[in-house]
């Protein structure tokens, strides 16, 4: 059985990809169904004040696709376009991300359609903290543990944990119900970092199967925020040429190489990586066309699709993103022969390192960033050893092989809970 969905989206586009390993690995029609559904799916429509003084009401969501594994994880989204289509995609994806790493955890997403841009502080922390008072009926530590994703920060992540702690616990902190926290609440050392960080460990062990020299690799990274600024740092550190990045706004490139501790104070200082001196302007759909050899996607989804998948110049894509590519493109890349780190194995160093922050959180027992680094190295390398060996006995791309890993195991627990968890 092939499970459809009604119309063209990003859920689609999850399904489209899970189907595919499904068909891998022959997996039976009752999984299927269980599998390429969401458990729960909450709207909430909830009124904000304003400085002032009017009320706006904003919408937002908090999907579980599946708890087999664990509690939901996942992160929140704050952006004008969020729509509970894409949230519920972002969710499914948490729950292979979490499976390949072999985390016990489920998956979920959240979002609140809003630009945090026009918003002042205040503004902000109000919004989030009536967005948490209205998923909090999924929250806990041991039902529902979100994280930061666009637009969302540590801040934001320390307003979510005091206000579950204030409604549910007494006043006292509840560290375990939210990753991605500043250290001095609970956060684990390294979080912040740990997604690009994460990211960069993959483009490692890639590198060594696939003969690339990271020393002379020119890089190309669309989207410098959390993820795409870090994964930047590591490989300009690294001795990699980082020649183009870019964000909202547009892309810088010098194919001499980016300065990138000086694009990263631009950034800092003006908001944006236009307008840095040393480079001349691009579009961002040039950007991801310019001669390469690694491109990291590292902003939103749909970015690599059958209308430029084709004129790709990188032998190495890795996704830094959630489903930055599209079925269809990922089929023309798999036939140029152009390698895709998937999004679900690529960039999970986040949600690993939220693993570790949630297991520190519960124990109040608290870890060296050496450590957390050492311990998300071990697990990208061995999630990258397990996928490629897929791939190549299947004879199929890294996406499906990574998949077919990921439903494998979470049919398989399914199966021995009893199937309805
Ligand atoms: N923060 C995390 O721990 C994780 C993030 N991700 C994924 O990484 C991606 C980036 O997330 P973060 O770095 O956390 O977000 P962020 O909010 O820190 O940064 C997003 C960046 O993308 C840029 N951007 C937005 N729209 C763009 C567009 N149309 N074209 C080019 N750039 C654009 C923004 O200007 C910003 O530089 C998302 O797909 C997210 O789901 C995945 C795993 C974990
Ligand atoms: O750290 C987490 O729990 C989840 C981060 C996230 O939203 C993601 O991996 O897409």
């Amino acid at each position: 059985m092939v499970i459809t969905t009604p119309e063209h989206s990003l859920y689609a586009i999850a399904v489209e990809q899970f189907n595919q390993a499904a068909d891998l690995i022959g997996l039976e029609d009752e999984l299927r169904q269980i599998l390429s559904t969401c458990k729960r799916e909450l709207t909430v429509n909830f009124p904000v004040e304003m400085d002032d003084g009017s009320i706006k009401v904003f919408t937002g969501y908090r999907v579980h696709h599946n708890l087999a594994a664990g509690p939901a994880k996942g992160g929140i989204r704050y952006h004008p376009n969020v729509t509970l289509d894409e949230v519920k995609a972002l969710a499914m994806w948490m729950t292979w991300k979490c499976a390949i790493m072999g985390l016990p955890f489920g998956g979920g997403k959240g979002g609140v359609r809003v630009d945090p841009k026009l918003l002042s502080p205040g503004e902000l922390q109000n919004l989030t903290r009536r967005y948490t008072t209205e998923i909090s009926i999924l929250l806990g530590p041991h039902q529902d543990i979100p994280a930061p994703d666009v637009n969302t920060n540590p801040q934001i992540m320390a307003w979510i944990m005091d206000t579950y702690s204030m409604h549910r616990h007494g006043g006292v902190s509840v560290p375990a119900v939210v990753t991605g926290k500043p250290p001095i609440l609970g956060g684990s050392a390294g979080r912040l970092e740990a997604t690009g960080r994460g990211v960069v460990f993959a483009i490692e062990e890639a590198a060594k199967t696939y003969g690339i020299d990271l020393t002379q690799a020119r890089v190309v990274i669309q989207g410098f925020g959390n993820a795409g600024s870090t994964a930047a740092r590591l490989l300009d550190e690294l001795g990699s040429r980082i020649v183009a990045v870019s964000d909202s706004r547009g892309g810088i490139y010098n194919p001499n190489g980016l300065d990138i501790p000086a694009v990263f104070a631009f950034k800092q200082q003006t908001g944006s990586v236009i307008g840095y001196p040393e480079a001349e302007r691009v579009t961002n759909e040039e950007l991801l066309e310019l001669p390469c050899d690694i491109l990291i996607p590292a902003a939103l989804e749909e970015q690599i699709t059958e209308r430029n998948a084709a004129r790709i110049r990188a032998r190495l894509i890795a996704e830094a993103a959630n489903g930055p590519t599209t079925p269809e493109a990922d089929r023309i890349l798999f036939d140029r022969g152009i390698i895709v780190l998937p999004d679900i194995y690529a960039n999970a160093g986040g949600v690993t390192v939220s693993y570790f922050e949630w297991v520190q959180g519960l124990q109040h027992f608290y870890w060296t960033e050496e450590e957390v680094n050492s311990r998300l190295r071990a697990i990208m390398t061995r999630a990258f050893q397990a996928i490629h060996a897929t791939a190549e006995r299947y004879h199929v791309q890294l996406r499906t092989a990574a998949l077919a890993l990921a439903v494998q195991r979470v049919a398989e627990i399914t199966r021995l809970r009893g199937i309805y968890p």
